[in-house]
């Protein structure tokens, strides 16, 4: 294992231990939101590209942002899309990360009907009135868990636009399957009572178990007017020579559930957390939207498309806490055959790890990278995907859910700092394991603006 064959020259690097490779050291938690650790001592006594082993599987690190760019561009070529077994027995062998070539384009587009631009449009005032609601009900606790708090509301929003699910009329509880995924998905992966893996497991079978009741007893009693994301695949399963199974549909409708809340719930509260830490970047994220209250002629309407779009400095607001959350810490690829970069080569069959956080954290091209400074972003536009900002994949396989993060974010920020003020109260401390955690959540407390507090 320590000198594995390849045609050419593989980086430099060390294969670890037989089996565990350099997992424990990959795993080891920090608090830092500096490059991981284990990236950067690497990287300091390797360079920018090197190789390792993790958990079982030979792997190629890039925090190369040439190489990094390529492997996205390359999807289906050079490389293709694959995550440690641990990633498919959790979401499944049929999901859509795991599905190459004609299916998968299928599947995203059915996605995209989604999560696209119509989509998200209609879906603006349930995401403003859903904001409303669940923040005026925190306002009247002594104090409420961020975390927590941000991933329920997005789970039941995210869980009514797929599948009708309410969670009040339910007599289980879908969400409560959906825990500790993130500590589970890169880990070893031991199925053995105790371990975050297992645990996900068992939240997964659960989950699906519902999930499959709730389909067939639907395709039962289908109903008259189509509106979710289960009318549409039973339609689509019912077409004369689709592609499309139960069970596909039923591992897409798991991994859209998981990607919507627990993603954007850790932005979002790292992004109030930012907002307490920098009072001058609060005031301003306040003006932009106290401004566009000013400007509306009825002050009672509802959020417009174009009121949304207008919130400039709220989008850079967001990439900034995005580049410095890096929520997804590793992105994996196979390559389908040698490849040659610079001066080495990637053998067939090896795992890729592009790494965000290398890439978002170069003082070469942002300056003092640890600093919250969202008006760094004036300049290129807050754009969603480029070589420098990978928060959100890039290539083919970009992610599909960046637009519905962004109106949430947004639409939340708007409610939050038009109507409310709030006092930390415990917790917000950070671990990352190499995943963003907030081990003791980010408990604070709603106070309800007073309408002289408003400019
Ligand atoms: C802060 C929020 C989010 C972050 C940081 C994030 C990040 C990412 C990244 C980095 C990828 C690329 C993975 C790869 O290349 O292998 C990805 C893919 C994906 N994301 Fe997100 N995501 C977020 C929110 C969402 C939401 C809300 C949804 C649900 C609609 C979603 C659904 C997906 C799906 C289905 C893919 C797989 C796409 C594919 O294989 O083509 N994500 N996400």
């Amino acid at each position: 294992w320590r000198n594995p064959k390849c045609r050419g020259k593989l980086p430099p690097g060390s294969m670890g231990f037989p089996l565990l490779g350099e997992s424990i050291q990959f795993f080891k938690p920090n608090t830092t939101s500096d490059i991981p650790p284990f990236v950067k001592e690497r990287v300091k006594k390797y360079g920018p590209i090197f190789k390792t082993n993790l958990v079982g599987r030979p792997v190629i690190v890039s925090t190369d942002a040439d190489l990094s760019y390529f492997v996205f561009q390359q999807e289906g070529r050079c490389f293709q899309s694959w995550y440690p077994d641990t990633f498919t027995e959790i979401f499944g062998r049929k999901n859509v990360g795991s599905l190459h070539g004609f299916m998968y384009k299928y599947l995203k587009s059915m996605v995209l009907t989604l999560f696209g631009y119509d989509g998200l449009k209609k879906m603006l005032p349930q995401v403003e009135l859903t904001a409303n609601k669940r923040l005026e009900l925190w306002s009247n606790q002594e104090s409420v868990e961020l975390k927590d708090a941000t991933a329920s509301m997005i789970f039941d929003l995210t869980a009514k636009k797929l599948i009708s699910h309410d969670p009040d009329k339910s007599s289980e509880n879908l969400r409560s399957n959906f825990v500790a995924f993130i500590q589970g998905l890169i880990s070893f992966p031991f199925n053995i009572p105790g371990t975050a893996y297992h645990k996900c497991l068992k939240g997964r079978e659960k989950a699906m178990k519902m999930l499959k009741n709730m389909l067939q007893e639907r395709r039962k009693n289908p109903r008259k007017n189509p509106s979710d994301f289960f009318d549409y695949v039973i339609e689509e399963i019912k077409k004369e020579g689709t592609i499309l199974t139960e069970e596909i549909a039923l591992d897409l409708m798991f991994v859209l559930l998981f990607a919507s809340f627990e993603t954007t719930s850790l932005a979002l509260t790292l992004a109030i957390k930012f907002l307490s830490d920098d009072p001058e970047v609060l005031k301003r994220l306040t003006e932009e939207h106290e401004t566009i209250l000013r400007n509306r002629e009825d002050a009672e309407s509802g959020l417009t498309w174009e009121e949304y779009k207008s919130m400039t400095y709220t989008f850079q607001f967001i990439n900034e806490t995005a580049r410095l959350a890096n929520i997804v810490p590793a992105i994996f690829r196979k390559a389908l055959r040698d490849i040659k970069f610079k001066d080495y080569t990637i053998p067939a069959g090896w795992a890729v790890m592009v790494c965000p956080p290398a890439v978002h954290l170069n003082p070469d091209k942002y300056k003092d990278p640890l600093l919250f400074n969202p008006s760094r972003w004036e300049e290129s536009k807050a754009s969603n995907a480029s070589k420098h900002f990978m928060a959100f994949g890039g290539g083919m396989r970009f992610c599909v859910g960046t637009d519905f993060t962004k109106l949430q974010m947004a639409v939340f920020i708007h409610s939050l700092v038009t109507k409310y003020r709030w006092e930390e109260i415990k917790g917000g401390n950070i671990l990352r394991t190499p995943g963003l955690q907030f081990p003791n959540g980010y408990h604070v407390r709603l106070h309800q603006k007073e309408t002289k507090d408003m400019l």
